[in-house]
């Protein structure tokens, strides 16, 4: 299983499962959001696991505790790999969060994971957000949240990944902003290339536009593959304990 995470940014089930269709559930994971889910709803989870794949819902819960807990225990009960929250929610709703997984799960716990600072944001954005000491602070202070809660990992970005790595090792790095070299960066601030993501210690990368909006998804996805199998041949070479994670 690669790291590679397919994210189906599209405008309802038909249109996400012909996508599906040309991703094998052996070489990626698929990533349901906000647009999706609220479009297609749980059934569409269904036919994607029927399908063979591994889905990470991507519903980013940010509220009060309870209403988190709720919602994490209920995406946890539709048989998803893994879900997320936003850190910003504060350590007592991740916490809550984590609690609404365990008491939900079966014999698989989904891993939940928080958003740290969104990819699409950079350090003005943030100092817009009243936060002045920049992107990378921010992250870490957030990574630090997420590790306390006893989450399972984080969103960052790539550009975070090695740092992170030092401080927190437990975490899981899921990294959003994947682009290819040369290819657009559309709305992402923080972006980084498959291979230095994954040498910087990225465990998951998601990715969408650079394959989804591609004149030719199979191949853009097919070149997507190559590199990160490549690099993945490399660092498991270099760390063969990680093999299994
Ligand atoms: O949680 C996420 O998945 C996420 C967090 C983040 O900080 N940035 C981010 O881009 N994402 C998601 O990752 C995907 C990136 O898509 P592309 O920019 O098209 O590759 C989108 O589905 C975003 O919703």
């Amino acid at each position: 299983m690669t790291p590679l995470i397919v994210a189906l940014d599209c405008a309802d089930a038909r249109t996400a499962l012909e996508l599906a269709a040309g991703l094998d559930p052996r070489r990626c994971r698929v990533k349901v959001g906000k647009e999706l889910f609220t479009s297609a709803g749980p059934a569409l989870l269904e036919d994607l696991r029927e399908r063979g794949f591994e889905i990470f819902l991507d519903l980013k819960f940010h509220d009060i505790p309870q209403t988190v807990a709720k919602a994490c225990a209920a995406a946890t009960r539709l048989g998803v790999w893994m879900l997320n929250v936003h850190a910003s929610g504060g350590l007592a709703m991740l916490q809550a969060a984590r609690e609404g997984v365990e008491d939900a799960a079966g014999p698989t716990r989904p891993k939940l994971i928080a958003v740290t600072v969104l990819t699409s944001l950079d350090d003005g954005a943030l100092a817009e957000l009243g936060c002045r000491d920049g992107v990378d602070a921010q992250v870490e202070r957030l990574a630090s949240l997420a590790a306390k809660a006893g989450l399972d990992g984080v969103v960052c970005s790539a550009r975070e990944a090695a740092r992170l790595k030092g401080l927190e090792p437990g975490l899981l790095r899921v990294t959003p902003g994947i682009r290819p070299a040369q290819a657009a960066g559309d709305d992402q601030k923080r972006v980084m290339t498959p291979a230095r993501a994954l040498a910087a210690g990225a465990d998951y990368l998601v990715v969408g536009r650079p394959i989804t909006a591609a004149a030719d998804p199979a191949q853009a996805l097919a070149a997507l593959l190559a590199e990160i199998e490549g690099a993945t041949a490399t660092h498991f070479h270099d760390h063969p304990s990680e093999e299994s994670a």
